[in-house]
């Protein structure tokens, strides 16, 4: 059952890293009874601590680094922020009102008021470390991805645990009742859209739209909620500054979830540890690649590849690396899933990854490959400019049936710029295969016209919209700050 009780008082108090990786690793035993509320706010009194108004000690001597310090977390602080929250929910929620058992849409909506109704006007959705139940209870703030996971912890302290945290790779919602197959929204996506709060997901909304992974998204299980809050963590102190000790308690609970196999369907936490793992390795831990690879495994086998971060977790880690023909492979992997989806305005975060790639990564590399002994014969290599015309293609393919043109005059300069860069022996390649394919296409045109079929006609709205985007929005879209990937991403 759920509660502050015994089992989660003789953990207290917090004195390591490892003593919060044990309080977690006994809470995940407890299966669905795992006390979520518990440990979000357990993780967001951490980092605030760690990282919030952190003023560098006076004491310190910038020749020594500051030694560690990891705060002692005393019982009563955090029962006593339990005890608001579980009084908060039940005292707005009149159970009386509801069956026992499922949950229901009023249920989850009126869940979703209650949270939604206790934040801050204030407009501060961008802001870091406002994902947990702590900045919830403390500040009265929540990032959208907090108020869903706040509404999950709600509907398990009122005894529904059918209510469960469903994740796309940047919006969040619930699903319950018998089957588990209801979806409601309970929480807001970007800036200047509506809220949709209490609407179902359907079919409609999420075919071909990657704001819901064509229907694939991650559906959790108690202990996945778990690895989203631990996922959620933000080390970061300043924007280039992070908390080492919250770095490394986000890198041992991923790694314990990883161990107990929590992580098995969850390809974004099994990314998050990969990146953790590149810039602390831990002894007797596999290199990152393997998390990367593995996240795409798991993409591939249960969410029918329709997910492309496990694509841009790897390309961005190989570009790091120098490794440029891998990456390019990625990220025309990366493009060939997106290829499958029509863009919309709420589509902007997977669109800022792309034009990151086409407009800074990939010119960086066709620029410097000469320099590196791996990539020196990449302008060479066919397989390599094959990809490239994937990558273009697959982003063009994405435009194509779209609400919302993808492509203004500046993709254009980065696809020239990259592709007039390798050698025209390359590209004479292409020309064999061309002649080759010009005479099947004239065999073809030959029977359709004693068939009498029509030739295919290109979309008018292809021609009509590349005008349409005015030179501001063009530069407007150009000088976009390359965003930092940090785990800012899931706040
Ligand atoms: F493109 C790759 F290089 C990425 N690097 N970091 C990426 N992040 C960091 C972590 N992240 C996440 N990591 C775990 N779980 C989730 S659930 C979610 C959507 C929302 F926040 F719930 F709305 C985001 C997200 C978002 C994507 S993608």
């Amino acid at each position: 059952m759920a509660g502050f009780r015994d089992r989660e008082k003789r953990h207290f108090p917090l004195t390591s890293i490892q003593a919060v990786v044990d309080l977690f690793s006994d809470q995940l035993e407890k299966g669905d009874d795992v006390d979520l509320a518990l440990l979000s706010i357990v993780l967001g009194w951490i980092e605030n601590t760690l990282t919030v108004n952190r003023s560098l000690p006076s004491n310190a001597d910038d020749s020594k680094t500051i030694a560690p310090i990891f705060p002692v977390v005393q019982a009563d602080t955090i029962e006593a922020l339990y005890a608001k929250f579980t009084a908060l929910v039940k005292s707005s929620v009149d159970l009386s009102k509801f069956e026992k058992g499922y949950a229901t849409r009023e249920l989850v909506k009126k869940v979703s008021d209650v949270i939604w109704g206790s934040l801050t006007r204030s407009s501060y959705k961008d802001k870091a470390h406002l994902q947990s139940l702590y900045s919830f209870l403390n500040g009265n703030k929540l990032d959208c991805f907090g108020v869903a996971f706040a509404v999950v912890a709600a509907c398990q302290v009122l005894g529904f645990q059918d209510v469960r945290l469903a994740l796309s790779e940047d919006h969040a919602w619930v699903v319950f009742g018998k089957e588990g197959v209801e979806t409601a929204e309970v929480t807001w996506h970007g800036k200047g859209n509506e809220d949709k709060r209490g609407q179902p997901i359907t079919d409609a909304v999420a075919d071909k739209a990657w704001l819901y992974l064509n229907g694939q998204p991650v559906i959790c299980t108690r202990q996945m909620e778990v690895a989203a809050i631990v996922s959620s963590i933000n080390p970061a102190i300043t924007p280039t500054i992070d908390s080492v000790e919250m770095g490394s308690l986000q890198q041992e609970l991923l790694w314990m979830l990883y161990n107990k196999g929590h992580l098995a369907r969850y390809p974004m936490a099994v990314g998050n540890l990969g990146d953790l793992e590149e810039i602390s390795p831990l002894p007797d831990h596999p290199p990152p690649i393997k998390f990367f690879q593995e996240a795409i495994d798991v993409a591939i086998k249960h969410y029918n590849n329709q997910h492309v971060y496990p694509y841009t977790y790897l390309g961005g880690f190989l570009y790091r690396k120098k490794r440029y023909k891998e990456a390019i492979h990625s990220w025309a992997e990366a493009a060939s899933v997106i290829k499958g989806y029509n863009y919309t305005r709420e589509d902007e975060e997977i669109y800022k990854e792309f034009l990151e790639i086409a407009s800074d990564f990939i010119p960086n590399i066709v620029r410097n490959c000469t320099k590196e002994e791996h990539s020196a014969d990449l302008l060479q290599d066919p397989a390599v400019y094959a990809d490239l015309l994937r990558f273009y293609d697959g982003i063009c393919e994405w435009e194509e049936g779209s609400s919302t043109p993808v492509l203004h005059v500046g993709w254009a300069q980065y696809f020239t710029f990259s592709l007039q860069r390798f050698d025209p022996q390359v590209r004479f390649l292409l020309d064999i295969h061309a002649e080759n394919d010009e005479e099947d296409d004239e065999e073809e045109a030959e029977k359709e016209k004693e068939d009498g079929q029509s030739v295919k006609e290109v979309p008018e709205n292809m021609s009509s919209r590349r005008s349409s985007l005015t030179e501001k929005e063009v530069t407007g879209q150009r000088t976009r700050h390359s965003r930092k990937k940090s785990q800012a991403d899931i706040r």
